[in-house]
Order: C-alpha cells, then sequence, then structure tokens
C-alpha cells in the first residue's frame, strides 16, 4: 500500500533535513535532531529532543519512533518509550525521548540523526465487554509458562 503523509517544517527548522529513507527498502524514515544547540546526555539522563516537524496522516496510520541500533551499540543511546507512539490525530512537534544507557557523557548535535520512523496500519479494534471468554489449550498460562512440566 502506498500513502501519503504531510509534512509541516516548524518555523527555525528550514536548515534541518526532512526525515530520510537512507536506502531504497529502508522501513523507517530518520529523524533529525532539531534542538537549537548541543545536548549533553549524561549517563543514566534522558531529555527530549525536537525534530523540527509536525506530520498529518491518514487516519488508519499510526508513526512508531524507534532507536537507531548503530547509537545504541556504539553509545547506549536509545529510545527510553520505544517505540514511541505517534497518534494519527497529533498535529504537535515530533520528539524523541533519548536515554543514555551508555558509561559515557553522548552529545547530540542539530542536524543528527537520531532515531527512525515507520509508518504502521493499525486496525479498527471495538473493544466488547463479556462476561466469559472462549477456553483456549493454553488458557490463563504465560510468562515462561510452555514446555514446562
Ligand atoms: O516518542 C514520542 C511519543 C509521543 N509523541 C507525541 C505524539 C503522540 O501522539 C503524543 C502522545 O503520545 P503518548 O500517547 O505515547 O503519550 P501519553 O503519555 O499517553 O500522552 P497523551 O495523554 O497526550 O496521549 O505525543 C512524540 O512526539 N514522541
Ligand atoms: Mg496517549
Amino acid at each position: 500500500m502506498s500513502y501519503e503523509v504531510r509534512l509541516k517544517r516548524l518555523p527555525g527548522n528550514e536548515d534541518v533535513p526532512i526525515p530520510q529513507k537512507m536506502s531504497d527498502l529502508a522501513s523507517g524514515f530518520d529523524l533529525y535532531a532539531a534542538a537549537a544547540e548541543p545536548i549533553t546526555l549524561q549517563p543514566g539522563e534522558r531529555t527530549l529532543v525536537p525534530t523540527g516537524i509536525a506530520i498529518a496522516m491518514p487516519a488508519e496510520l499510526e508513526a512508531q519512533i524507534r532507536p537507531r541500533s548503530g547509537l545504541a551499540l556504539k553509545h547506549g543511546i536509545t529510545c527510553l518509550n520505544s517505540p514511541g507512539t505517534i497518534d494519527a490525530d497529533y498535529r504537535g512537534e515530533i520528539k524523541v525521548l533519548l536515554v543514555n544507557l551508555g558509561q559515557s557523557a553522548f552529545t547530540i548535535e542539530r542536524k543528527e540523526r537520531i532515531a527512525q520512523m515507520v509508518f504502521q496500519v493499525v486496525p479498527s479494534v471495538r473493544l466488547e465487554v463479556v462476561a466469559e471468554l472462549d477456553d483456549t489449550v493454553r488458557g490463563a498460562g504465560g510468562f515462561g509458562h510452555t514446555g514446562k512440566q
């Protein structure tokens, strides 16, 4: 399926690249940091990084904000709320909640690629409250239940 998502650059961010797919079949659009000044994250610290963009997508989509594995592997920088959820009706600036799980301070520069945005189709679901649920073999077993004697 192909969808059109409208993207608005927020004022003062004309220099920040719009999100980009870095290869032909990349699933995510890389997001660029748009903080005016570099942000240094000490180990264990978290911060909300602006991206300088807002979007409007079709009602059946959501966008997920996911970490970049390179930043995670090399520096311990990841998205705290991974995957972040961008609702179809959200018109505010997309922001990325980064946390430093590494052992050294890490500085995020303006226009650095900090995360990726993956679009997904969200099925329309209606919750129906009932008194009883149908039986299954698994039943209520979970949390490591399978394979036990
Ligand atoms: O990583 C994120 C996560 C969320 N958002 C924005 C878009 C999303 O539509 C809105 C709300 O996100 P979420 O539902 O995760 O947060 P909440 O704590 O439930 O806040 P709300 O009560 O506003 O829904 O915040 C971001 O910009 N980046
Ligand atoms: Mg919410």
